[in-house]
């Protein structure tokens, strides 16, 4: 048995090579097990009826039909923190050139031609003169694995940082440093900030999230940086708020047209997660999830089914994705029981309008199990099931 692997954008090869070759094949067959990809869009793709996984390589999973996965029992995987790093350290050099002209005045002390180079500079160095962060103050919106960091390092630098999140996860909100202000008035971050940087993910609920109204409550002097995704920022607005004065600056990871060719706007190649760390990182713990699904069932870092970890050492393993209704339970260990097998071990989570069910069992063989997992099928409200070999038991 082997697992094919469709994998889209460029993945490091540090994950790619923890696929071994005995277990995995990589882009040979039109119905892969399951993709790994970054920011690919799969919104228009229909998928397999053998795909059964879907690993981000990243932290964003707007470019994955999330729902439709979650009725079709495939299961997506994200990356959380993996990148994390690296969009704060690019956050960082963008406060940091933003406060000063280090490109505008590097790039005209190159156009010096004349030999007293030394004099030129010392004469001209007034109409480069910048700012300091120090004592300045960042709104952040979104404190989650960015977030955080980008607050905490601001304040080291010694910034007066606020940030705004009514859903931060109680993990995240340890890691947050005691002086980072949590406001709960969206309002009070716009109007007070001199920096305002965004990190939160793109949903329904975010699309647009600053728009007309918005900049308008920000300072003049505000400079608003998006290292999340283009689309919560309505360009148009952010144009229009700089014609008129009411924004000093914009700074984006995601190009668009109408953005280019602006003095006050800087725009890069959506840059955010490319430093070779990250992309290893992500790589890296892509793979292992997606390995670990594969090969046990167990679901973890997953946006769409619950968190399910329970250790494998029975000869097979059913895997039951389904609607979260009462006496699933009952059901699945009905027909177990009326097909005289014993359960040997048995685990289910729920998320959201969804669950699933870990099922153990031992002294089975792959054409019973198989008929098992058939019968599962039949059940009302079961999405999906899988009967999964233990590959590590030499036993059988
Ligand atoms: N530029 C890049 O290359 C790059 C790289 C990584 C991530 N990203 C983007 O950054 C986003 C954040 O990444 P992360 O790793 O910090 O994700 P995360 O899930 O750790 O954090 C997101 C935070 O946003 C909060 N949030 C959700 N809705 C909110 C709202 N309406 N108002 C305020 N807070 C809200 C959540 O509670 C969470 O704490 C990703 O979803 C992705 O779109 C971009
Ligand atoms: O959501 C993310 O992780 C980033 O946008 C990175 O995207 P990339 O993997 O295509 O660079």
């Amino acid at each position: 048995m082997t697992f094919d692997i469709k994998v889209f954008n460029n993945i490091s090869e540090e994950g790619l090579k923890q696929f071994d070759d005995s277990l995995y094949t990589i882009n040979q067959t039109q119905n892969p097990d399951a993709l790994l990809l970054r920011s690919k869009k799969l919104h228009d793709m229909t998928f397999s009826e053998h795909t059964i996984a879907i690993s981000r390589a990243g932290a964003g999973t707007n470019n994955i039909p999330v729902d439709r996965c979650t009725k079709d029992g495939i299961v997506v995987f994200n990356t959380p923190g993996a990148n994390a790093n690296a969009v704060k350290e690019l956050v960082l050099a963008n406060l940091l050139l933003s406060a000063r002209p280090i490109l505008k005045s590097a790039q005209w002390v190159q156009t010096i031609t004349d030999d007293n180079v030394e004099e030129i500079v010392e004469a001209e160095k007034k109409s480069f003169v910048g700012t300091e962060l120090e004592g300045k103050k960042l709104g952040v919106i979104g404190l989650g694995a960015i977030g955080a960091m980008v607050a905490n390092d601001a304040y080291r630098l010694g910034m007066e940082v606020m940030g705004y999140d009514p859903y931060v996860s109680v993990d995240t909100a340890w890691n947050i440093s005691r002086r980072v202000k949590r406001v709960t008035d969206l309002d009070e971050l716009l109007s007070t900030s001199d920096y305002i940087s965004l990190h939160v993910p793109l949903m329904e609920k975010t699309h647009h999230l600053i728009s007309t109204e918005e900049l308008k409550k920000m300072a003049p002097e505000a400079v608003l940086l998006n290292f999340s995704r283009g689309e919560l920022v309505d360009n148009n607005a952010v144009l229009q708020a700089l014609a008129d004065e009411e924004i000093a600056g914009y700074i984006t990871d995601f190009a668009e047209k109408s953005l280019l060719g602006h003095e006050k706007i800087t725009v890069l190649p959506h840059l955010g997660a490319s430093t070779e760390e990250a992309e290893i990182n992500c790589a890296r713990m892509s793979v292992r999830t997606l390995k670990n699904y594969l090969e046990t069932g167990n679901i973890k870092r997953s946006v769409n089914f619950p968190t399910v970890e329970m250790s494998f050492n029975t000869e097979f393993r059913l895997a039951v994705f389904h609607e979260n209704v009462p006496n699933m339970i009952g059901a699945i260990s009905n027909i177990i029981a009326d097909a005289k097998y014993n359960i040997d071990n048995l685990s289910n989570r729920s998320r959201g309008d969804v669950a699933y069910t870990l099922i153990d069992l031992d002294h089975v063989t792959e054409d019973q199990a198989q008929e098992l997992a058939e019968e599962l099928k039949s059940l009302s409200h079961v999405i999906r099931v899988r009967h999964i070999k233990n590959l590590q038991r030499k036993d059988y």
